[in-house]
Order: structure tokens, then C-alpha cells, then sequence
């Protein structure tokens, strides 16, 4: 148990975390707080839109256009603590997705999204767009995400390997994105018709392209591979459809527990599966992506409310 003293230093220490931040990145629209579990976000709120990062994980938790409900996907059982990823957002998988291709006891989708990231820069553009910029390094790694909060969200990620690396070095990226339906069994999502798959709720078969819209009658987890078109999520019920831009990426990754697989994650509500879905923006096995010392790559994505 935290006594009373103890308690009192670290809360005028947390205050003091953001005090140095409003001193240093001081824009209209931008203010930071303490969030859940008592770990610091920066939120934006402009006439343009609402948003909120967490330092840790740099983790985008909300964003929601001016006049439209929220776009991203959020679980009310989330857990908000070090060492642990946030369910729901946008968290970022690097330098692996999925578990460890040789260490099973290494975190699931790598450390990017379980680690306490810098804020380094913030702007704001003469149309009132607030840009952050956070940075971190995972071994001989350095990594920039860039958010652009305007009418849409915009995110830059970008890796660099380190001109000191012992050779190169290969990695897995995604960002997560969890977005919001009214009702998965009405959502539909095109783009992804003329890309083969594998699933992996069938043993990683690959599959081949449907040639069809994607819709949702069961637990669905699927890697499409040479996917590097747009997609759009349309949620029926709440007529409104999500696009998702990207560049970069030649995977997508489409996700929902459905029934079963909700009940068992600890961090997931059982009925929660009806109301999200992943598209996620991706670089996987068989498109890892290698970097020679002193090379860079950049995947983005925009995210936007198109109807
Ligand atoms: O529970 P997490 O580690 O956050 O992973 C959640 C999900 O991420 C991706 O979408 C994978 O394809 C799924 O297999 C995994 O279940």
C-alpha cells in the first residue's frame, strides 16, 4: 500500500511531468493530463476535431471529428498500466506482429506499444491542424510517430536503423487501428477483394481473393497480403463509412474475436466485439521489412470519416 507521504510525492511529481510539458509545447487546443492508471496524455481538442495520445505505447486513444462521433474503437475493460498494452486505439506492433517468431515468453506484437515514448515536437498549421511528434528507440531502432490531428488523423510512422547496426536488421510493423461500428453484423469493408489472405482462425491457410466485400458472421482474423489499397469500412447501421489511407503497407490485417474469443481476453468485454473491428495497417511476414545500417522506412495512415 502507497502511504500518505509517498502518495503525495508522486502526485506533485506527475504534476510536475505536466507542468514541463504544457511549458514546453504550449499551442492552443493542446493540454495534457493525467489518464487512466495515472499515465499522461496529450489531449487536442480544436474546432476541427477531439483527440487523445498517451506517451505510453504512444498510443492514439480517441479521435473523433468535429460533428461525428468517435472513430476509434476503445474497450471499457482496458487495462492502463506499465508493462501492459491498452485495448483498443491505435497500438502500434514493432518490431514483431503477433508472438515472437523464436522467444515465446518476448510481449505479443513487440515492445513498441508497452513503452514510454518522448513527445519531441508540437505545431500547430495555420488551419488550426495540431501535429505531434513522439520518439523512442528499441534496440539499434529510432522511431518517430507523427499524429496529425486535423479533420482526419494522419499518422506517420517511421523506423531507422541505427548506421552502427552490426548488418542489417529486419522487422514487423502495424498500427492496430481498433475502429468504432454501431454494429459489426451490419458493417462491410471493401478494398480487400482482389487480395489472397491467410487466416488465422484456419491454421494460417492461404487462402485465395474473394473477390468480395468483407462481412462479419464470425470470429474473423485475417493478414491479406499485396494489400496495399485503400479500404472502407461501411458501418450500415450508423450510416457512416471510414476510409483508411495508407502508404507503405502491403498488409492489412482484419480483425474481431467474435463470441468465444472475447469471453476469454481478461481486457476485452464479452459483448464488445459487436461494436469494433481492426484494420490494420501493416508490414508482415512475407513483407517484413529489412533496413541496412543507416536506412529508414516510412508507413503512414489516414484515417477519415467519408459519409
Ligand atoms: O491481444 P493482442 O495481443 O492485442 O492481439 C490482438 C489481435 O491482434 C491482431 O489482430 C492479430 O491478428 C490477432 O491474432 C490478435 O488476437
Amino acid at each position: 500500500m502507497i502511504g500518505r507521504s509517498s502518495h503525495f510525492f508522486l502526485a506533485s511529481f506527475m504534476q510536475s511531468i505536466l507542468d514541463q510539458l504544457a511549458l514546453k509545447f504550449s499551442l492552443p487546443g493542446l493540454r495534457f493530463e493525467l489518464g487512466r492508471g495515472r499515465l499522461v496524455k496529450a489531449v487536442v481538442e480544436t474546432d476541427l476535431a477531439e483527440g487523445e495520445i498517451y506517451l505510453y505505447g504512444a498510443h492514439l486513444t480517441h479521435f473523433q471529428p468535429a460533428g461525428e462521433a468517435g472513430v476509434l474503437w476503445m474497450s471499457d475493460e482496458s487495462v492502463f498500466e506499465v508493462g501492459k498494452p491498452i485495448r483498443g486505439g491505435v497500438p502500434i506492433c514493432f518490431p514483431w506482429f503477433g508472438p515472437h517468431p523464436t522467444d515465446p515468453a518476448a510481449p505479443l506484437h513487440g515492445d513498441a506499444r508497452i513503452r514510454h515514448w518522448d513527445l519531441e515536437a508540437a505545431e500547430i498549421d495555420g488551419d488550426g491542424v495540431v501535429i505531434l511528434t513522439l520518439a523512442t528507440s528499441i534496440d539499434d531502432f529510432t522511431l518517430t510517430y507523427q499524429v496529425t490531428f486535423g479533420r482526419s488523423l494522419a499518422i506517420l510512422f517511421r523506423v531507422e536503423l541505427s548506421k552502427h547496426a552490426n548488418g542489417s536488421v529486419s522487422f514487423e510493423e502495424a498500427l492496430h487501428t481498433y475502429c468504432s461500428v454501431q454494429d459489426i453484423q451490419q458493417a462491410l469493408i471493401e478494398g480487400l477483394e482482389s487480395a489472397s489472405y491467410a487466416d488465422k482462425v484456419d491454421g494460417m491457410k492461404r487462402k485465395p481473393a474473394t473477390d468480395e466485400s468483407i462481412h462479419f458472421t464470425g470470429e474473423c482474423d485475417r493478414i491479406y497480403f499485396t494489400a496495399a489499397a485503400d479500404c472502407i469500412l461501411h458501418d450500415t447501421a450508423m450510416r457512416r463509412s471510414i476510409k483508411i489511407r495508407k502508404s507503405n503497407s502491403q498488409c492489412t490485417v482484419v480483425w474481431n474475436p467474435w463470441i468465444d474469443k472475447s469471453v476469454a481476453m481478461r481486457d476485452f468485454g464479452d459483448d464488445e466485439w459487436q461494436s469494433m473491428v481492426c484494420i490494420e495497417t501493416a508490414n508482415v511476414a512475407p513483407h517484413s521489412i529489412e533496413l541496412k545500417p543507416g536506412g529508414s522506412h516510412v508507413m503512414t495512415a489516414e484515417i477519415s470519416v467519408v459519409s
